[in-house]
């Protein structure tokens, strides 16, 4: 079977076929620079990543640009609340991300651009659209003229008239239509701006976007992707630019994910309702921060809870236990050759799931397969190193994929996520939830982590120390 993607577009799978034979170009839109990534703005860059690892072990050549946007109004105000200037405030925030990004082992994108780095790209696109008839300039803004795009509305599935009735759009004199959207916007004063033919000012968000594919990839690319909250306005609208400008199918494939909620609510950051990788790497490995958001396909919707992390540190758990102690049993082994029959199996499974719309709870169970095998062999003093070997080497090259490292010098649970299990068991017991406490209880000493309750606190070591 060929790799099926699920298509915003048409709302179906479909197999994947390339532009060019053996290369994708895929873009995915990055974060806004104003703030530190929370779990939700998480799940993209890994989900996207992980796409990118299956594609590249699958043989193909990925081109992948994630963007930075750089300037907007909510840089605008983090700047003048902060006493900073905008790209100072960016600055930091980019490399808030990429250390979380790093941490979260997601590869470096292929090109990681800049709005304010792309601005003679984003102006001439404007005015391109603009002696094409599809925009207009109104004292110092330069709007898009919607209803003269036709295909309007197509990839989120909704008429023009049905939008115009729903929206919740502001009236606008300047507008011709209520639908117009803003591509480039006139500076207030003292605010950063750039020169343009229509004056001092900065360019839309949806803009951006469009100029950066089309530098950086062209004018069609494969894969565009990003959350599900992008599709409308957002990716609607970088088609209606790019397709009205180009004449051509924007991108053949349009992949979202679904939101990570807290209460079933978007966890988003103007409701206040986030939880910051930057803290959340605080109280557990990033590993498991990554295999957790990987253990359900990414266009379901993930109701965030703590208990979840402490359920995936003990997957995970399993995982790079299993991994120790294949490489501790084979230490000695001067066998070199893999049971490559056994290797097959699993790689097989993998990639059944993975081809069936990167179906990555699927291919995390063929792990849990892997290390239920081998737990069985393990157990077997006369098991073929040669058996070992495959589960070993295969259980790796998988992970890999996943973008999971498994480092088994030292296997178990982390110091802190001890400590993270150990606060919830507390937390438990005050809420009078002793099932709970102990189903924790139980599960650190599975992990080899006894308990000790004295009247100063909870005491814990390690069973083989
Ligand atoms: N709760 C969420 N779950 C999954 N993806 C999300 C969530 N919130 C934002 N995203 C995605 O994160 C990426 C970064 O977007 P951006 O930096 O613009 O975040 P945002 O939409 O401003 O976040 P917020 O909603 O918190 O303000 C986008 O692809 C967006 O779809
Ligand atoms: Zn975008």
């Amino acid at each position: 079977m060929s790799i099926q993607i699920f298509n915003t577009m048409s709302r179906q799978k479909e197999p994947f076929v390339t532009l060019e034979p053996g290369k994708v170009r895929m873009y995915v839109c990055g974060p806004t620079v104003y703030n530190y990534i929370h779990i939700g703005n998480a799940r993209p860059v890994v989900v996207f990543d992980t796409v990118r690892r299956y594609l590249e072990y699958s043989g193909y050549q990925v081109s992948y640009v994630s963007n930075y946007t750089d300037v907007d109004d909510r840089l605008i105000r983090a700047s003048k609340e902060r006493g900073l200037s905008v790209p100072e405030i960016a600055d930091q925030f980019i490399r808030a991300y990429e250390e979380d990004t790093d941490a979260l082992n997601v590869m470096e994108a292929t090109i990681h651009p800049r709005a304010t780095r792309t601005m003679p790209e984003i102006i001439r696109f404007i005015s391109q659209l603009v002696a094409k008839g599809f925009a207009y300039a109104v004292d110092g803004d330069v709007y898009f003229r919607t209803r003269k795009f036709a295909d309007y509305g197509k990839l989120s599935h909704q008429s023009i008239d049905d939008l115009k009735s729903g929206a919740r759009i502001e009236i606008d004199e300047r507008k011709e239509d209520p639908l117009d959207f803003a591509l480039w916007k006139k500076a207030k004063p003292g605010e950063i701006n750039w020169s343009s033919p229509w004056g001092e000012g900065r360019p839309g968000w949806h803009i951006e976007c469009s100029a950066m594919v089309e530098k950086y990839l062209g004018d069609t690319i494969d894969i565009h992707a990003g959350g599900t909250d992008l599709v409308f306005p957002h990716h609607e609208n970088e088609i209606a630019q790019s397709e009205a400008l180009h004449g051509q199918t924007m991108a053949r494939y349009w992949m979202h994910n679904g939101h990570i909620q807290i209460n079933h609510e978007k966890m988003s950051k103007s409701i206040g309702n986030v939880i910051l990788v930057h803290d959340l790497v605080k109280k557990y490995d990033p590993q498991v921060i990554r295999f957790f958001i990987l253990s359900v396909h990414y266009r379901h919707p993930i109701n965030f809870s703590d208990e979840l992390l402490t359920d995936a540190v003990q997957a995970f758990n399993r995982i790079k236990t299993a991994a120790y102690n294949l490489t501790h049993r084979l230490k000695d082994e001067t066998v070199q050759k893999p049971d490559h029959a056994i290797e097959k199996i699993y790689r097989d499974r993998f990639a059944e799931a993975m081809d069936d719309d990167f179906n990555t709870a699927n291919a995390e169970a063929v792990l849990f397969d892997i290390v239920r095998d081998a737990n069985i062999a393990l157990q077997d003093p006369d098991a073929p190193a040669g058996q070992l070997l495959a589960y070993r080497r295969v259980l790796y090259e998988l992970s890999d994929v996943l973008g999971l490292k498994l480092n088994d010098s030292k296997a178990g649970i982390l110091d802190k996520e001890v400590e993270a299990l150990i606060e919830r068991r507390q937390e438990a017991r005050k809420a009078k939830d002793f099932k709970l406490a102990d189903a924790l209880r139980d599960q650190l000493s599975e992990a080899g982590i006894i308990l000790e309750d004295t009247p100063q606190g909870v005491r814990w070591k390690r069973a083989d120390q």
